[in-house]
């Protein structure tokens, strides 16, 4: 089990559809979880990472720098950050990097616990 926990001075509810900035956030993480400062250093299949940057995302958010590895080596992973940080984000990243395109079976099941969540983009 991994840890990643960020937390932000209260600054209100953030624009839908913008990112939070990362700078005011402080981050708690289990032992040895390292950040890493860019996709290209996360093992992130080629065609996933020639996307994540045709999308626009040139750099992973703090709680992505901490949490995205671990997800993909398949670690068990609590991330907890303010809204707006790219967690969202993180939760689709891994299911395109672990689905088989070729078959048509369900290979991902997202649960959530709100509505707003399941309508993000
Ligand atoms: N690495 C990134 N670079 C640029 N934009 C990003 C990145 N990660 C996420 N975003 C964008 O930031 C916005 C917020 O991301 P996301 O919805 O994943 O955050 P969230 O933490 O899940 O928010 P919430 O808790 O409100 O659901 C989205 O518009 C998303 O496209």
């Amino acid at each position: 089990m991994v840890a990643a926990v960020a937390t932000a001075d209260p600054r209100g509810r953030h624009p839908p559809g913008r990112r939070v900035e990362d700078k005011n956030l402080v981050f708690e993480t289990s032992p040895g979880v390292e950040a890493v400062a860019s996709f290209d250093q996360m093992g992130i299949r080629d065609e996933l990472l020639r996307g994540i940057y045709a999308y626009g995302f040139e750099k992973p958010s703090a709680i992505q720098q901490r949490a995205v590895v671990r997800i993909i080596q398949c670690r068990d992973v609590i991330a907890q950050a303010q809204s707006g940080t790219g967690k969202s984000s993180m939760i689709a990243l891994y299911v395109c990097q672990m689905v088989d395109t070729t078959s048509r079976e369900v290979q991902a099941l997202i649960l959530s616990s709100h509505k707003r969540a399941c309508c993000s983009d």
